[in-house]
């Protein structure tokens, strides 16, 4: 298949630029949308809530050139998510910048867009002119995105609200697979649906990778970071911890898993020795009172 190149700076230079990136969340109160934002999940607020602020992180600074498939890496809730939102320009941050050059396919949260009051074939036509596929573009591909997310015909014009969750993320996953911007961002999105499912989905990532695109993963699963990164940012405690290659970064990962695990066995075993000191001692007290 051509590939249409929709503005990547195909010159020297870096495709991705973060510069002191940070972002701080209110633990009681929602935050500033995005446009975008606000057309996936509307734009509520609440004037009232007041909470503390936090900052999942904070100084991040990194470049991707053109071709490198990036893996973060980093324990549940250090903020790679929330990098990857960044990059997507979905959130924005509250510090630094980040500079994307090229348009973005966003496999982050696959259902984003959809309307569940709407079929499946008008979703397909809503979710792809959002992510600036021509009408024109969206009937040619039609077929292939509904075969792809295996759509019997009888659902295609079906809302999708009665479809089950494993069919909305594999139409959202068919079709965001269809943009052919230069720069893909993916967010666990391999782990969809079942074995056969899951293969199909890494032929079209691998399809996607040629012609020297550029892609961003957050994956747990070393597996698949192995199988597309050249390139590895360990996420830690809100900062860019390591910047080097997926190997070395995964290394690093899993010394300080494991350094974290025997940190948390020791203190487990002096608190249960603890524990039995002090049943010891009021066992003694007992003895005593009743000699006594
Ligand atoms: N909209 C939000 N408002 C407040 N806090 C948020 C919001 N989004 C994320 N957070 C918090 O920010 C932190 C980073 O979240 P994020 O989802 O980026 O982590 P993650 O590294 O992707 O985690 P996981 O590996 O579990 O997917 C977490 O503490 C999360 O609870």
């Amino acid at each position: 298949m051509a590939q249409t190149d929709y503005g990547a700076d195909l010159a020297t230079g870096p495709v991705i630029e973060a510069k002191g990136l940070g972002v701080k969340f209110a633990v009681n109160r929602r935050r500033k949308r995005s446009l975008r934002e606000m057309f996936i999940h509307g734009t509520k607020r609440d004037p009232n809530a007041e909470g503390d602020e936090f900052w999942p992180l904070r100084d991040v600074s990194f470049e991707v050139a053109r071709g490198d498939c990036v893996g973060i890496v980093g324990k549940n809730g250090t903020g790679k998510s929330t990098l990857l939102k960044m990059i997507a320009g979905v959130l924005i941050p509250d510090e630094g910048e980040v500079h994307v050059r090229g348009k973005v396919a966003p496999l982050l949260e696959l259902r984003a867009g959809f309307n569940d009051n709407l079929t499946g074939r008008e979703n397909v036509y809503l979710v792809g002119s959002l992510h600036g596929m021509s009408e024109k573009q969206i009937d040619e591909r039609f077929e292939e995105i509904v075969d792809f997310a295996e759509i019997k015909s009888k659902f295609v014009d079906t809302p999708v609200r009665h479809y089950s969750s494993g069919m909305k993320v594999r139409l959202g996953f068919a079709l965001i697979s269809q943009l052919e911007h230069p720069i893909m961002l993916v967010d666990e999105v391999l782990a969809v649906g079942d074995k056969a499912f899951k293969r199909k989905c890494y032929e079209a990532i691998e399809r996607m990778l040629a012609n020297h695109r550029t892609m961003v993963l957050v994956s747990h699963n070393e597996g698949d970071l192995r199988r597309f990164c050249n390139r590895g940012l360990y996420i830690k405690g809100g900062s860019l911890a390591v910047d080097t290659d997926i190997e070395a970064a995964l290394a690093a990962y899993n010394e300080d898993t494991k350094a974290e695990i025997a940190k948390r066995k020791k203190a487990d075993e002096a608190k249960k020795k603890r524990a039995e000191e002090a049943e010891k001692k009021a066992e003694e007290g007992k003895d005593g009172g009743q000699a006594a």
